[in-house]
C-alpha cells in the first residue's frame, strides 16, 4: 500500500507553486532558444544551397513550359518538336563537346527562368508625405475658401495643390512654402496667429518656426530654426565702447561674431579655446536711436540676470544706478563697487536716487549745451555713460517718482544716460506710459503668449513655436529693428547660495573693485536709505 502523502501546508505549496513556475520559465527560455537557433540554421541553409534552389525552380518552369506547350501543340506540331528534338540531339551527339553545350544551355535557361519574378513592391508615399497632408487638412478650414478661383485648400484635396515646396531633415519638416487664397485676411494677427498655430501643432511643437508671410504674393514661407546655443558664462566680451551685449543669437539675425568661451561650471570638458557666436548688441551713447531698454518676462524669466549682465558690461567705462522696486536684493553684489552710485531697494531709496537723476540729466544737458555754445567739448562728467536699472519700476507705488522719468528718458541720448527697466505681462498697463514710449529697445524673455510678446516687443516677432522656453531665452527687437531670437549669458547673483562656484568667481572678476571711499550699503529699510541718501551724488 503506497505511503499516505504528506499533508500539505500553505508554504509547501508556494515552494511547489514557486518550483513550478521557475520550471515552467526555464522550459520556455529554453524553447525560444531552440526556436531562435533553429531559424538561424534554416537562413545559413538557405543561403547556401541558394544557386541549387534557384536552377531547381528553373528546371521546374522549364520543365512545366514543355508540358503545358506539349498539352497545347496539334499532334502536327508535335511531330516536328519530336523530330527536331531527334535531330538535334543526333547532332549534338556529333558535335565534339555536344551534350557538355547541351546541358550548358539547360541551366542556363534554367538559371533565366528560377530568376525570382515577384515585382518590386509599388512605391509608396515619398517621405513625409503624412504629415504634410495632416498639415494640409488642418489648414482647410481656415484657408479654405469658395471663392478662391485655384480652391487650393478644399477638404479631401492633395497637399500639393497648396503646398509648392517643402524640405525634410529625417521625418522632421524644416521648410515649407505654400500659396493660399488672395481672400485670405493676412493682415489680421489674429488669423496669422490661427494658420500658425495649426502648422505647429501638425509639424511639431518642440521646434520653433520662423513665418514669412508675402502678403503680396498671397505666400506662406515656413522654416524650422535650429536651437539657439545653451546659455554662454557671464565674462568680458569683445566690443566697442558703449556697445553692450544683451545676448546670443541666430547666425541669420546679425552679420557680426564675436570670440566667445561657452563651457560652464557644470561643463566635464572646459573649452578654453572658445568659439564665434552671433551677438545681440546693444548700442547707447551719442549714437544710437534707441538708448533705453525695457524688459519683459514672467517670474524667473531671467530679467534680474540680464540686468545684471548689462550692469557689469556698462561698469567697464561707465557708472551704474541701480533700483530694485521689488526689494530683493538681486543687486547686493553691486553694491559699494567702483562705478556704482547706489543701489536703492526701497521706496524713499529710489525717490531719492531718481530726483538726483533727474537733477544730474539736467546738469548734463546744461552742461553739454553750454559747451556746444562755447564751440568746446563737452566735459568728461557730463559725457561718462550712465545705466540707469530699474527691476520692475511698476511695483514703485508713489505715482509722482515715475514722473521723475521723463527727462532722462527725453534727454537719455545726448547726456549718455540709459534706462534699462522689466516689468512682468501684468505690470504693463501700469507701466509709466514714458517708460513704454521712450524704451525702444525691447528683450521679451521666457515662455510668453503670443499677444503679451507682441505688445511687450512693440512688434509679432514673426517666430513662435518652442515649447518650455527656459530662463533667459527669448526675443529681442534693438531700436525697432527686427524681431530677433536671444538667448541672454548666464551671470548670476554671486551672493546667492546655490550659485556654481565657478560661475560666482567668474561674475566677481569681471566686477570693479570696492570703491576706495568705501562700500555704500544695500539698503534694507527706509531709515538706512535716509541715513545714506547725501552720498548718492558721486562727485566726478
Ligand atoms: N541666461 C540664463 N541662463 C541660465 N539661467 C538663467 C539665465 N537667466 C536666468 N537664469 C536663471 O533663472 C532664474 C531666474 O532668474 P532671474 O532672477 O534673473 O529672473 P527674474 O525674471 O528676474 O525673476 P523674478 O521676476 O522672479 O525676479 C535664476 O535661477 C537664474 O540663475
Amino acid at each position: 500500500m503506497p505511503a499516505p502523502l504528506p499533508p500539505t501546508t500553505p508554504a509547501l505549496s508556494r515552494r511547489i507553486a514557486d518550483a513550478t513556475r521557475t520550471g515552467l520559465g526555464h522550459a520556455r527560455t529554453g524553447l525560444a532558444a531552440s526556436r531562435a537557433h533553429a531559424g538561424r540554421v534554416r537562413g545559413h541553409a538557405r543561403d547556401m544551397f541558394a544557386p541549387l534552389l534557384h536552377l531547381g525552380r528553373g528546371f521546374r518552369r522549364e520543365v512545366a513550359w514543355a508540358r503545358t506547350w506539349w498539352k497545347e501543340a496539334t499532334p502536327d506540331r508535335r511531330k516536328g518538336a519530336l523530330v527536331g528534338a531527334v535531330a538535334v540531339g543526333v547532332l549534338l551527339y556529333f558535335l565534339p563537346y555536344g551534350p557538355l553545350l547541351a546541358l550548358g544551355a539547360l541551366m542556363a535557361g534554367a538559371a533565366w527562368l528560377g530568376r525570382d519574378r515577384t515585382p518590386p513592391p509599388p512605391p509608396g508615399p515619398p517621405p513625409g508625405d503624412n504629415r504634410l497632408q495632416a498639415i494640409y487638412n488642418g489648414l482647410v478650414p481656415h484657408l479654405a475658401d469658395t471663392h478662391d478661383p485655384d480652391a487650393r485648400f478644399e477638404a479631401g484635396a492633395a497637399h500639393s495643390k497648396a503646398f509648392e515646396h517643402h524640405e525634410f531633415d529625417g521625418d522632421q519638416l524644416t521648410r515649407l512654402e505654400l500659396r493660399y487664397s488672395p481672400y485670405f485676411a493676412d493682415d489680421d494677427p489674429e488669423a496669422r496667429h490661427r494658420i500658425e498655430r495649426v502648422i505647429e501643432a501638425k509639424a511639431g511643437r518642440a521646434r520653433e518656426y520662423l513665418y514669412g508671410w508675402d502678403t503680396e504674393a498671397n505666400r506662406l514661407t515656413v522654416a524650422a530654426l535650429p536651437p539657439l546655443p545653451g546659455p554662454v558664462p557671464a565674462q568680458p566680451y569683445v566690443t566697442a565702447p558703449c556697445e553692450i551685449v544683451l545676448g546670443f543669437t541666430d547666425p541669420t539675425s546679425t552679420n557680426r561674431l564675436i570670440p566667445v568661451t561657452t563651457s560652464t561650471a557644470a561643463d566635464a570638458d572646459p573649452d578654453p579655446d572658445g568659439t564665434q557666436l552671433p551677438p545681440v548688441v546693444w548700442r547707447t551713447g551719442t549714437r544710437t536711436n534707441a538708448p533705453h531698454l525695457l524688459a519683459v518676462g514672467g517670474p524667473a524669466s531671467g530679467k534680474t540676470t540680464l540686468l545684471r549682465t548689462i550692469a557689469v558690461q556698462t561698469l567697464r567705462d561707465g557708472d551704474v544706478l541701480a533700483v530694485d522696486a521689488t526689494g530683493s536684493g538681486d543687486f547686493a553684489c553691486l553694491a559699494g563697487r567702483a562705478g556704482v552710485l547706489r543701489v536703492e531697494t526701497t521706496q524713499n531709496g529710489a525717490r531719492e536716487a531718481l530726483t538726483w537723476l533727474r537733477e544730474e540729466t539736467a546738469r548734463r544737458a546744461a552742461a553739454i549745451a553750454e559747451a556746444k555754445r562755447s564751440g568746446r567739448a563737452a566735459p568728461e562728467d557730463a559725457r561718462r555713460p550712465l545705466c540707469v536699472l530699474l527691476d520692475e519700476p511698476a511695483d514703485l507705488a508713489d505715482p509722482d517718482v515715475h514722473t521723475l522719468l521723463d527727462l532722462p528718458l527725453r534727454l537719455g541720448r545726448t547726456t549718455h544716460i540709459s534706462i534699462v527697466a522689466t516689468a512682468r505681462p501684468a505690470q504693463l498697463d501700469r507701466l509709466h506710459p514714458g517708460l513704454l514710449s521712450e524704451t525702444h529697445t525691447r528683450v521679451a524673455l521666457g515662455p510668453l503668449d503670443a499677444a503679451t510678446r507682441a505688445a511687450a516687443l512693440g512688434s509679432a516677432p514673426g517666430i513662435a513655436g518652442g515649447e518650455g522656453v527656459p530662463a533667459g531665452r527669448g526675443y529681442a527687437r534693438v531700436g525697432g529693428g527686427p524681431v530677433i531670437r536671444l538667448q541672454t549669458p548666464y551671470t548670476p547673483d554671486p551672493l546667492e547660495d546655490d550659485t556654481p562656484d565657478a560661475d560666482r568667481a567668474r561674475v566677481l572678476a569681471l566686477l570693479p573693485p570696492v570703491a576706495a571711499q568705501g562700500a555704500l550699503p544695500v539698503h534694507g529699510t527706509e531709515t538706512e536709505a535716509a541715513a545714506t541718501a547725501p552720498s548718492l551724488v558721486k562727485t566726478i
